[in-house]
């Protein structure tokens, strides 16, 4: 059977991007409509960006394992498309993704970073594409930011280390990927590194990713005088060419070759290519009919590389246009709706504006600028839009093409595009309209909770406000970042996903945004919750001078061991009484009691409160306001609460669980295993793993997981690497509580 010619097999692939079916879809931070009713008419004006022509553009991002080489290779493409005239580099501080002073310091992504930049594939007569690219940070503590801009894409780059393979990283984001849909391929990067493998990566990617992976290259080796490997190049299996580096160059000399030279050369890798090739065709036969039916099976192109060494990555480019789909081919985008009684789904269509905020970012020049993906329509400067999220009506200022941290004007972003949108001067003024669309969704995500926090204090009174402007700079930015105030003692806490993650939220609030402020140890953050044989009731009265008028109110509280919600009951109110009023009163006390536990001030888990009003017992007088219905549901909560957890303190405090994945090598599996199962009290539950690398699946108590990584390193000399998830909370003993307790007050 023959290879279908380029550009057949082209279409092939592009199948593969069509075939994948229904995408998720749903809540969004915030989503723009454009305003139906006075602006949808003036809605698809076109400016010159309008007329970029989607067929020839793809919108990508990078995903990978921490250190796996995306910036690298970001950085290379930047290069060879004659965006950026100097190659930048991760360890020198120099590259243009990396722009936060944070990362260029501890060279690892943060955020991610989007650029726009023009690639013409290598074969003959091709035109120009756009290419739309986010870099995304590989750390775990940055899950969510990988999340939140792979949902925008419509395909992904892959990097693996072609000597750690897949890491544990690296298929969290896989799942990540294919949760939306989004057609991956994957580039087996650092292959001139000694120790890189090629043959078992490409086992691992079937066995790890669950992927048929499709080889289109060979890695090239060649001896040097000492007989070393040194990594030369790729063997093109489709186009049957040989492609070699010159070394030390910039990449841009290429030596290409037919395969008559890689047969007198290299007899044994011209059999192996020649063998890859019939298996190249005999995967793409299988799934080519059956991928369109199944939509399940995931085939996967697999190129390698060494973007270090500047090998292999405009190969890369012209695969990312060949083999990754353009806006068109991706199926249409839904969108759920909610108007009380019809929900539903509907297909993005049409002229009628419908674009997805999907990242917030503080640029110290220009202010918040808004990462915009347009699904519909034309985002047109100066015009009107729908802010479904807020329910108000706002005018885009201006907008804007990013090229990490510079940017250029236009005058639109049109169906397909990713752009940046200037947020203006805040919302104050939005025009707040009347809801007819109800709650709408666009791909949503859910803000992990958070895990780890720290006291933040600024570091004299005067600095309180500047500090407090710069946590809501930071907070709008990232919303897996949270900031709680204790209400008795004004102290303000900051709590995120990880140590790293609040390390570099100090790093950014002292550095970039100039806050005055000290924080605290970074400390984790428990859950309190009521024995499991309480019943408490507690009848409150509450009486107090507000604004010099005293307002009284009083209710009755009750609470039940069962999940995260406060209930509200009444019964035979008066008349006069605005139910609805009182009720959200109720409730907005009784969630800041279930908000701030009575042990440690930890947030309650697993407790629902009812609130009962009797209207005999309770005050129903001029005096009793929504604030004081507040406070009084507070009060009675947080006693009722406190009194429980005194009458039994055993298994009050809850904390977190981690699913953690270790990798070693077969030699330290049993040291890893002994230390997860005994010295830190984690559940083994599965080994994984062949040919040498082995992986560890067990549940560990977040507080035994500090500094691991450190003592993995030592056992394992460095080779070992791990990732974890919060799986949950769990009840601890008083023997593990009375030791948090003693951190947490210093004892
Ligand atoms: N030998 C070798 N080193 C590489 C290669 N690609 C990247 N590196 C190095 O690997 C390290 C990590 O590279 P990055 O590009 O920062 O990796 P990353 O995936 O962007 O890392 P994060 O953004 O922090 O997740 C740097 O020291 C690079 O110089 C390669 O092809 N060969």
């Amino acid at each position: 059977m023959l290879l279908p010619a380029r550009t057949a097999s082209t279409i092939c692939w592009r199948c593969l991007a069509h075939s994948k079916t229904a995408q998720s879809l749903g809540r969004t931070a915030f989503s723009l409509r454009s305003d139906p009713k006075r602006f949808y008419a003036t809605s698809s004006a076109t400016g010159a960006d309008a007329t970029v022509d989607l067929a020839h553009t793809r919108n990508i991002g990078i995903i990978a394992h921490i250190d796996a080489g995306k910036t690298t290779t970001t950085e290379r493409m930047l290069y060879y498309s004659g965006f950026t005239r100097r190659i930048g580099e991760v360890d020198e501080g120099s590259t243009v993704m990396d722009y936060l002073p944070a990362e260029r310091s501890r060279g690892i992504t943060i955020t991610s970073a989007a650029i726009t930049f023009d690639w013409t594939p290598s074969a003959p007569g091709s035109q120009p594409y756009t290419i739309n690219l986010i870099d995304t940070p590989g750390h775990a503590d940055f899950t969510f930011e990988v999340e939140r801009s792979i949902r925008v894409l419509d395909g992904a780059v892959t990097i693996l280390d072609g000597v750690a393979g897949v890491e544990a990283q690296t298929e969290k984001v896989w799942r990540q990927a294919e949760k939306y849909g989004i057609p991956r391929l994957i580039f087996l990067n650092k292959l001139d590194r000694v120790g890189a493998k090629f043959g078992p990566t490409v086992k691992e990617i079937a066995s790890k990713l669950n992927a048929w992976p499709a080889v289109l290259q060979l890695p090239i080796y060649e001896q040097d005088k000492r007989g070393d490997d040194i990594f030369r190049g790729v063997v093109d299996i489709v186009e049957k060419r040989v492609f070699l580096w010159g070394l030390g160059g910039d990449g841009q000399k290429i030596d290409v070759h037919n395969y008559t030279w890689l047969k007198g050369e290299k007899p044994d890798l011209y059999s192996e290519a020649l063998t890859a090739r019939v298996a190249l065709v005999e995967l793409l036969s299988e799934h080519d009919e059956e991928l369109t039916l199944r939509g399940s099976s995931e085939v996967v192109p697999v190129l390698c590389g060494a973007s270090f060494k500047n090998i292999g990555v405009q190969p890369l480019l012209d695969a990312v246009i060949d083999y990754l789909p353009s806006p068109l081919d991706r199926p249409e985008t839904e969108i759920s709706y909610d108007r009380g009684k019809t929900k539903g789904v509907l297909n993005v269509s049409g002229d009628r504006l419908c674009a997805l905020a999907f990242k917030v970012v503080n640029d110290p020049k220009r202010g918040a600028m808004v990462f915009v993906r347009v699904y519909s329509g034309t985002l047109v400067r100066a015009h009107h839009l729908y802010n479904t999220t807020l329910g108000v009506k706002e005018r885009v200022h201006r907008l804007l093409k990013m090229y990490a941290d510079d940017a250029v004007d236009i005058q639109s972003i049109p169906t397909g595009h990713i752009g940046h949108r200037h947020s203006g001067k805040g919302n104050k003024h939005h025009q707040k309209v009347s809801d007819s669309f109800g709650t709408i969704q666009l791909r949503p995500i859910e803000v992990p909770p958070p895990v780890f926090f720290a006291s933040i204090e600024p570091s004299s009174l005067s600095e309180q406000k500047p500090l407090e402007d710069a946590l809501s700079m930071l907070l709008r930015e990232d919303p897996s970042l949270h900031i709680t105030t204790d209400e008795d003692s004004g102290q303000m806490l900051i709590s995120g996903m990880g140590e790293l993650h609040l390390e570099i939220a100090r790093d950014r609030l002292v550095g970039e945004l100039k806050a005055k402020a000290e924080m605290g140890r970074i400390l984790i953050s428990y859950r309190e919750t009521i024995p499991s044989t309480s019943g408490y009731e507690l009848r409150t009265a509450f009486e107090k001078e507000i604004a010099g008028e005293l307002v009284k109110a009083g209710c009755h509280v009750s609470h039940t061991l069962t999940v995260d919600e406060a209930e509200t009951e009444h019964t035979k109110l008066p008349k006069s009484i605005d139910i609805e009023g009182l009720k959200g009163s109720l409730i907005s006390g009784a969630i800041a009691a279930l908000g701030r536990g009575p042990y440690l001030g930890f947030p309650m888990r697993n407790t629902s409160i009812k609130i009962t009003i009797d209207p005999s017992k309770d005050y129903f007088g001029t005096e009793s306001t929504p604030a004081a219905y507040s406070s009084a549901a507070r009060l009675a909560s947080t006693t009722a609460l406190r009194e429980a957890i005194t009458l039994n303190e055993e298994g009050i405090l809850m904390e977190p669980m981690m699913s953690v994945i270790v990798t070693v090598d077969e030699k330290d599996l049993g040291k890893v295993v002994g230390d997860l199962s005994s010295a830190r009290g984690g559940h083994v539950l599965e080994l994984g793993g062949v040919s040498g690398k082995r992986s560890v699946v067990a549940t560990v108590p977040l507080k035994e997981m500090v500094g691991y990584l450190k003592h993995l390193r030592s056992m394992t000399t460095g080779r070992g690497t791990f990732v974890m998830s919060l799986l949950g909370w769990e009840r601890m003993t008083r023997v593990r509580a009375a030791d948090v307790l003693k951190d947490i007050r210093g004892g």
